[in-house]
């Protein structure tokens, strides 16, 4: 069986057609894939945080993370997010456990190293790998929130690329994004490979910005640590997990060093 990494944005997630959840539920049972979900949430924690009247900013696309706005992202994150993606695979009859990073000690994190102060935001540094494969080796398919924890408890937000990406390092498991664009767009057009130094440049460009620069980044980290896979697709191209699995072109596929197509 092939583990594959998921990761749902939350752009995406209250989009996600039946399709998504049956192509799954297909690919656990006739396609040997074990997959792993990591999800975002995003735009769901703005607007409970504007709902409450507590300012967010941003900085490359990272949430700068306050006590109090902590306490909101792990209530959506791990609470409702998490919740309604575990209810909507399990009514495919799948076996789902949802899990925070905190569970069974999943992502250990330390405070972000940025320029600028981002209060609570964690980068990954250990992945309890054992504790997913227990859960995964016991048929069910973990969906997993980005919060990690420190070895004193103190909780971090970690941007759910980041997580994905570390989680997919520690399984060596090939990883896919799935966003609410059908790629990596310049002028309009989708770029169906990038490499590193494309990717540089068109941050540089401001080509690629916001919420895509962590995304991009997490996945030249995870291709740089082994992850042998990574490509960035639309959830709402029904056939775009299957043709990633199958080596076919989909989305924007992303690797170290330019490939050429001879
Ligand atoms: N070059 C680009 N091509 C496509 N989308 C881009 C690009 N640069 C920035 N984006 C933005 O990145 C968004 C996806 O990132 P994000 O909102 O964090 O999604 P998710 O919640 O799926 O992780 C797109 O909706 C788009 O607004
Ligand atoms: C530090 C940081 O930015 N954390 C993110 C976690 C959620 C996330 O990453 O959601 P998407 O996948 O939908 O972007 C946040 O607070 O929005």
């Amino acid at each position: 069986m092939q583990t594959i990494v998921f990761k749902c944005g939350g752009s995406i997630v209250d989009e996600l057609p039946e399709s998504f959840f049956q192509t799954l539920a297909t690919l656990k049972a006739s396609h040997n894939v074990n997959p792993v979900i990591v999800h975002g949430g995003g735009p769901m924690i703005s607007s409970k945080l504007q709902q409450l009247n507590v300012s967010t900013t941003f900085v490359e696309g990272l949430r700068v993370t306050t006590n109090d706005v902590l306490d909101v992202v792990e209530m959506v994150l791990s609470g409702t997010v998490n919740k309604q993606i575990v209810r909507k695979l399990t009514s495919f009859n799948q076996n789902v456990c949802g899990v925070s990073g905190v569970d069974g000690g999943l992502l250990k994190a330390i405070p972000i190293t940025q320029t600028k102060k981002m209060g609570y935001v964690g980068e990954v540094t250990s992945v309890n790998d054992a504790f997913l494969r227990t859960l995964i080796d016991s048929g069910y398919i973990p969906v997993i929130s980005p919060i990690a924890v420190d070895e004193s408890g103190q909780r971090y937000n970690v941007n759910a690329d980041m997580a994905a990406a570390a989680i997919a390092q520690s399984l060596t498991a090939p990883l896919l994004f799935i966003s609410d664009i059908p790629g990596v767009k310049q002028n309009n057009k989708v770029l169906h490979h990038l490499c590193q130094k494309d990717i540089e440049t068109l941050i540089d460009h401001g080509t690629i910005y916001g919420g895509m620069i962590p995304k991009v980044q997490s996945a030249l980290v995870a291709l740089e640590k082994g992850v042998p896979e990574v490509a960035i697709v639309s959830g709402l191209e029904e056939t775009a997990m299957a043709q990633f699995i199958t080596g076919e072109a989909v989305g924007t596929r992303i690797t170290l060093s330019e490939v050429s197509y001879v």
